[in-house]
């Protein structure tokens, strides 16, 4: 049916009578000042309030994002989840939260690509906008990457949710922290092992949280690729998008002569992470989803490789 043939006979009220029908009323009298510097300005009243905060901020930020990679699409735009903070002293009755998105708005006119020196410039900027001695800043986002089947090189892409954490303080500068939580194949070892035939499998999650070495150079090293290959590298096998049934046979077999336990995986994802130079400090955690059960398997392991120096 097309615009001219439906049949619209209901005579309806104005768009303004249909508001007030449900329930719409007049504007009352403004008393108060409509100019920003005549208005209270409670959250910059001075005054003992008791306590310092630790964090005061907006969280849940949706926002467009650039992202370098140097796996295939080496630029992607995506949607990060941001959120921002500061501390604020037991003098301060609150935070100026509005700063917080305005900033946000000016990286983005000028074409946020989120990487680790463009938010270590944002943390510190956001800091003395606000005018504390600290911030933070955390953004998450789906991290895309093209994937090819192992026989036919037939491509799709995966993908992977990444975190970059920046905290900033005037005294000790800046902490970077990044997280990657990549898909993996685990095939149950026991069940190979004890069975006539097959093995059952999962599929497994793979969380790598790391602490950054201060001498870090993401022109050098991709930490998202590096996180993603700890993970997949040291998996039964890995996911694919596309698999044609040669590939299947190869992931299959491949799967059955790798088979790993959830502590199989954090300890030789650690050991990974452990031989790479950027990183300082990590947790590695692992989520098998049970093809057997309804309920996970899980385990996580941590390290800090400055107290081991110590
Ligand atoms: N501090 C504080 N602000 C809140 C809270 N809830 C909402 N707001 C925000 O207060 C914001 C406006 O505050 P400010 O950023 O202080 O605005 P302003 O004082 O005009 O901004 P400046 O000119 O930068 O000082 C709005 O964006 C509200 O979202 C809250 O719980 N605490």
């Amino acid at each position: 049916m097309n615009k001219t043939e439906l049949n619209q006979n209901k005579q309806l009220p104005s768009k303004k009578e249909r508001h007030k029908l449900f329930g719409s009323v007049e504007p009352g009298p403004r008393t108060k000042p409509m100019e920003k510097d005549q208005m209270a300005d409670l959250q910059n009243s001075k005054k003992d309030f008791l306590f310092d905060i630790d964090m005061v901020g907006v969280s849940n930020v949706k926002h467009p994002i650039r992202i370098p990679s140097t796996m295939t699409p080496e630029i992607q735009t995506t949607i990060g989840s941001f959120s921002f903070g500061s501390s604020i002293t037991q003098g301060s009755k609150g935070t100026n939260m509005s700063r917080f998105t305005e900033q946000l708005d000016k990286y983005h006119n000028e074409g946020f690509a989120v990487d680790i020196v463009t938010l270590k410039q944002f943390t510190e900027e956001l800091a003395g906008r606000l005018k504390q001695s600290d911030a933070e800043v955390e953004v998450s986002f789906p991290w895309f990457f093209e994937r090819k089947g192992p026989y036919s090189g037939l491509a799709g892409m995966n993908h992977a949710d990444a975190t970059i954490r920046v905290e900033y303080d005037k005294e000790t500068g800046h902490d970077v922290t990044v997280s990657l939580t990549g898909k993996i194949t685990t095939l149950c070892p026991c069940s190979k092992e004890i069975s006539e035939y097959s093995a059952h499998n999962q599929r497994g999650n793979v969380t790598m949280s790391v602490k950054l070495t201060d001498d870090f150079k993401e022109q050098e090293i991709d930490w998202k690729a590096a996180l993603l290959e700890a993970a997949e590298s040291n998996a039964s096998a890995r996911i694919h998008p596309v698999l044609k049934r040669p590939d299947e046979k190869m992931v299959t077999e491949q799967a059955y002569e790798n088979p790993r336990f959830v502590e199989d995986i954090v300890r030789l994802v650690a050991a990974d992470l452990y031989e790479y130079s950027f990183v300082e400090a990590f947790t590695v955690k692992c989520r098998n989803e049970e093809s057997i059960h309804l309920h996970d398997a899980v385990a996580t392991l941590s390290y800090d490789k400055k107290k081991e120096a110590e």
